[in-house]
């Protein structure tokens, strides 16, 4: 069965949900094909006017309905979702929630469940997240080749031991937050030296959108790409030392790794 024709369920239909759902109708994938179960709340109402996808309170509904079952409630939630999901038989779970272990997911949907942890960004929004996913004890090959189908329709994706996938959490998934205060930053910089703030705005989000494209394209070494930015004795260099001042790359390193250590007790709580 080709990516077009599984029926996709969502448990819970909240931001990441959403951001999933608007990058695979994007991609081509009917609306008649997605389900939502969430509780009756404005995101339920908002995923049904704004993808005419088909909502209910009733996650067993969505189990029923579904071949995938993406799990995209908040970690503390997981148990109780998964406790109303009714016959979980024969379905691919697909969790993209932080830090829940493979072994846990294992544990509350059955023993024989077939299951994978992902975890992937906001950006699925606009077809670019970046996503790490990690097969199950039970889960075959062409569950896994799925599971890479649906993420790479919404941006890039690539298999990886589970042991790393809280690096991932602390990297992309919660990178887009850590860049969406560079871009934040940085336009605050335009305005105060008089740009208007939409035109500050879009400067700052292009120039991200740009570095980040150079980097992908041409696989230089970051540092090298901001030597070409440097002239000597120029403006670019003035900048520079002001963020090695404030050690700016150290807060950043230092963002990752919490993000990154706090996924791994969310883990620990389960
Ligand atoms: N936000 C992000 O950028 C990313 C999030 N994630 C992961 O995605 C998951 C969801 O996060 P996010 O979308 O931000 O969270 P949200 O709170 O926006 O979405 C979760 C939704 O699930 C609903 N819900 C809670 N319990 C149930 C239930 N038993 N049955 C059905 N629906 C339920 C919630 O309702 P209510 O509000 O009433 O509780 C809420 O609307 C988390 O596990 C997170 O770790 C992963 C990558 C990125
Ligand atoms: O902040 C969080 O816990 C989630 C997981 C990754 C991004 N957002």
């Amino acid at each position: 069965m080709t990516l077009k024709e599984q029926k996709i369920g969502f448990l819970g239909a909240g931001k990441m949900a959403s951001a999933i759902i608007k990058g695979l109708l994007k991609y081509g994938i009917s609306p008649e094909n997605i389900a939502a179960g969430e509780r009756w709340t404005p995101a339920a109402e908002a995923a049904r006017k704004d993808f005419g996808i088909f909502v209910t309170d009733d996650n067993a509904d969505v189990v029923r309905r579904s071949d995938i079952l993406i799990i995209a409630v908040k970690p503390k939630d997981i148990a109780e979702a998964l406790s109303t999901a009714g016959d979980t038989e024969h379905k691919l779970f697909i969790s993209i929630a932080a830090g829940v272990t493979i072994n846990s997911l294992e544990k509350l949907v059955g023993s024989n469940a077939r299951v994978i942890r992902v975890m992937p960004n906001i950006c699925a929004t606009v077809l670019q997240s970046a996503t790490g996913i990690s097969r199950g004890t039970n889960a075959t090959a062409d569950d896994a080749a799925i599971a890479m189908e649906i993420f790479s329709a919404i941006g890039v994706a690539l298999e990886i031991n589970e042991n790393l996938l809280d690096a991932v959490t602390g990297l992309s998934g919660s990178g887009p937050a850590f860049i969406f205060q560079i871009i934040e930053a940085m336009a605050d910089g335009g305005v105060y030296s008089g740009l208007d703030r939409a035109t500050a705005q879009m400067l700052a989000a292009q120039t991200v959108l740009g570095a980040a494209t150079m980097v992908v394209e041409s696989g230089m070494h970051p540092g090298a790409l901001k030597d070409m930015v440097c002239s000597p004795g120029g403006t670019t260099i003035e900048g520079v030392a002001v963020l090695e001042q404030r050690a700016v790359r150290a807060a950043f390193t230092d963002a990752v790794i919490a993000a990154t250590d706090k996924s791994e007790q969310l883990g620990k709580k389960k």
